[in-house]
């Protein structure tokens, strides 16, 4: 890996993002107040929820409504995508979680086949339900655990780990690479046979008020709103801005970039010429009319940022 002197001159990169008058109260759409609703009424039949976030984002952007609302019964907090996640600092997290009064906290990677923390979530389950009261629920020997958690954070995901886990048997649950997949009435599915364990799936629901931007723009980030809400070439400047700050440099390689950047205008042209990704467009001068090859910066934006979701940037903490 080259060593980019001039970019450790850190008068060279921002320091704060601009998100200039951006608002965020549009990104939550309304199926979503909907889907909480269902949440609540369903709880009577829920020994344990287990809520999953994004393990790049540990303490920002989860739905407060998850706690408040839905902690009448034990919870587990798993921070998934962890093969994207870097958690070198992974102590100092779990420490600020137990601060804030979190604690069963897993780590998962719910597309590894013999995840070694999926395997933990069931004696924790059964270790929590054991040790507290289950009220009218006492005479039934099934769990019956709820999955919560912002959309595309992995629910449908690790349902499939744990049946593929447990049960040996394939997907149940529906996966999908956008936001907003499983909008249908919980689904009831079961993933394990002693104890007979069954998972509730429920669409992913983002916090009703985003608490600020930057919450908001690292959960865009992370695939958990529209993009096109957002904005793509807003997300790619944020994205830039993240990597740059924390010094992870791998898209220069990736790009053929000369050195690293700030200028997310040039980074995009950069990753357009890499990849052949230019538009024609007509163009009118003063001796006729001539066609121009120009990048095609939505398309470069789009790779930009598919290629972090998919790790190819490298394993980041957006906290
Ligand atoms: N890299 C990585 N990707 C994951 C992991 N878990 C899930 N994904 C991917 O994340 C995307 C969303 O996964 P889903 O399981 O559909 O997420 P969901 O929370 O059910 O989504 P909604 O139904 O939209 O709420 C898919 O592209 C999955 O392949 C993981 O541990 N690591």
């Amino acid at each position: 890996m080259r060593i980019y002197h001039s970019l450790l001159n850190a008068a060279k990169f921002r320091k704060v993002f601009d998100f200039g008058e951006r608002e965020v109260a549009h990104w939550f759409p309304g199926h979503m107040a909907k889907g909480l609703k269902q949440m609540r009424d369903s709880l009577r039949k829920v020994d344990c929820i287990i809520e999953i976030h994004d393990a790049r984002i540990p303490f920002s952007g989860r739905n407060p409504s998850f706690q408040e609302s839905l902690d009448v019964r034990p919870h587990i907090l798993l921070l998934n995508k962890l093969d994207l996640a870097d958690t070198s600092k992974k102590q100092s997290i779990l420490k600020q979680l137990d601060r804030e009064g979190v604690r069963n906290v897993l780590f998962t990677d719910c597309l590894r086949q013999r995840d070694e923390n999926v395997k933990r979530i069931v004696p924790l389950v059964t270790e929590l339900i054991g040790s507290g009261s289950r009220f009218h629920r006492e005479e039934d020997r099934s769990y019956c655990l709820m999955v919560v958690g912002v959309p595309n954070v992995g629910k449908s995901s690790l349902i499939n780990a744990v049946r593929r886990t447990y049960l040996k048997k394939g997907k149940a649950s529906k996966v999908g690479g956008e936001p907003g997949i499983t909008k249908a009435v919980l689904t009831k599915i079961q993933v394990c046979e002693r104890p007979i364990i069954y998972l509730l799936d429920t669409p992913g629901v983002l916090p009703p008020r985003i608490e600020n931007i930057e919450t908001g723009m690292k959960l865009a980030l992370c695939g958990t709103i529209l993009d096109h809400l957002v904005g793509e070439d807003v997300i790619a400047d944020y994205l830039l801005f993240s990597l740059n700050r924390r010094e992870r440099f791998s898209y220069i390689e990736k790009y053929n970039l000369e050195e690293p950047s700030d200028d997310i205008q040039h980074v995009l042209k950069c990753i357009a010429v890499k990849l052949g990704k230019t538009k024609r467009v007509k163009a009118i001068t003063g001796v006729g009319n001539i066609t121009v090859q120009l990048p095609d910066y939505s398309a470069a934006a789009y790779d930009f940022i598919r290629a972090f979701r998919k790790g190819e940037l490298g394993k980041v903490m957006l906290d």
